[in-house]
């Protein structure tokens, strides 16, 4: 066997030389392409990734009925927006990873729909089956209702959760509660519901809070290397991002008549160069509603109201991306959609 080593080659990691040899992954054995020397050596199961001294990382779910505040709490925790968040209840649609890295801790965070007790349709059983994908395989759930209550759909959520997997209880928007001594005797009968590690009573609204809650979290995540680079911040694409914006606006300015099986459809997302080193984007979105009346209700009295929408989520999409935004809002009506699994699918959801 040659000892000669190319430049720069000493300096490889035992990770890296490792990974040089055939390995197996989920059964199938990969070879590497540069080596005929390392394909004619034993095929070894690729070894877990080498802690960097020091690092935790780990994945914590944010479970919790609709409304209740979880998208704003992931917001806080990542410390920018990147999920959804309304007074209407039952906006967050898809799984959601925010990612903070601070000091030699990386939390990967995971938002959920809130679940949905109320209709069958296949929008809210494909939502369902989001929840329950995100609780399975994670390293902490922090289970969030509002401090002070426990309904029927709280409980729904938390009989989800598998046992072995720690879950704090989030008491959120603690804010609104007025009577401060009701809140011990609440959290003694919650102690009774299940065996939550700990009790975090709090708002999502405050930053100290937010501080505090990292703080708790940082121990539950395991010793390993991180999975994403320090920078960022979710694993959602812009595109993701940019339809999500749309929909949050819309929901934000038509208020509560609008039903909320309103959907937004990315048609194009283009990048251009632009003049000026600044990055310039191209999108169109089309808002998918129900009936023709509802189609009137976004558009608003000439036009007005799709055009605060577009400005809105153009100024938003401009700060979040840092790239001068252009974005074309067009508005169909699709009966029934929410029913039909098949569109459901075709809109993005599981
Ligand atoms: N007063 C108060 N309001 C809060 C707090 N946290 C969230 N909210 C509000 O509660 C409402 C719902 O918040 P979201 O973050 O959208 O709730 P969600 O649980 O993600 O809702 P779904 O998407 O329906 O599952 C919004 O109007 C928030 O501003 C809090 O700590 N205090």
């Amino acid at each position: 066997m040659s000892t000669d080593k190319k430049p720069g080659e000493a300096e490889r990691t035992a990770h890296e030389q490792i990974v040089r040899r055939p390995v197996q992954i989920a059964g199938v054995t990969i070879q590497p392409r540069d080596s005929a020397e390392a394909a004619a050596l034993p095929v070894e199961p690729l070894a877990a990734p080498v802690a960097v001294e020091g690092q935790r990382c780990g994945l914590v779910a944010i479970v919790g009925k609709p409304n209740v505040g979880k998208s704003t709490l992931l917001n806080a925790l990542v410390g920018q927006k990147i999920s959804i968040t309304s007074r209407k209840a039952q906006t967050t649609r898809h799984r959601i990873t925010g990612i903070r890295t601070q000091g030699a801790n990386q939390f990967v965070f995971v938002d959920t729909p809130g679940f949905q007790t109320i209709h069958g349709t296949a929008l809210n059983k494909s939502l369902n089956k989001t929840v329950v994908g995100a609780v399975g395989d994670v390293d902490l759930v922090l289970f969030v209702v509002e401090a002070g209550s426990f309904t029927t759909a709280d409980a729904k959520v938390l009989a989800l959760l598998k046992p072995g997997i720690p879950v704090l209880l989030v008491a959120n928007k603690l804010d609104n509660v007025h009577r401060r001594g009701d809140i011990a005797p609440w959290l003694g009968e919650m102690q009774e519901r299940h065996a939550f590690t700990e009790f975090f009573p709090m708002s999502a609204k405050q930053p100290k809070d937010i501080e505090r809650l990292l703080g708790v979290c940082e121990k539950y995540l395991p010793e390993q290397a991180w999975w994403h680079g320090e920078d960022e911040l979710t694993d959602r694409s812009e595109k993701f991002l940019a339809s999500e914006m749309v929909r949050e606006k819309l929901f934000r300015l038509t208020g509560d008549e609008l039903p909320y099986t309103s959907t937004v459809v990315i048609d194009k997302f283009d990048e251009e160069p632009g003049r000026t080193s600044k990055r310039m984007l191209r999108i169109a979105a089309t808002i998918v509603v129900e009936r023709e009346g509802h189609k009137a209700m976004v558009i608003g009295d000439k036009g007005e109201k799709l055009k605060r929408i577009g400005t809105e989520t153009r100024m938003e999409l401009e700060k979040l991306l840092d790239a001068k935004v252009f974005i074309e809002l067009w508005v169909k009506v699709r009966s029934g959609w929410a029913d039909d699994e098949a569109r459901v699918r075709s809109f993005g959801y599981e």
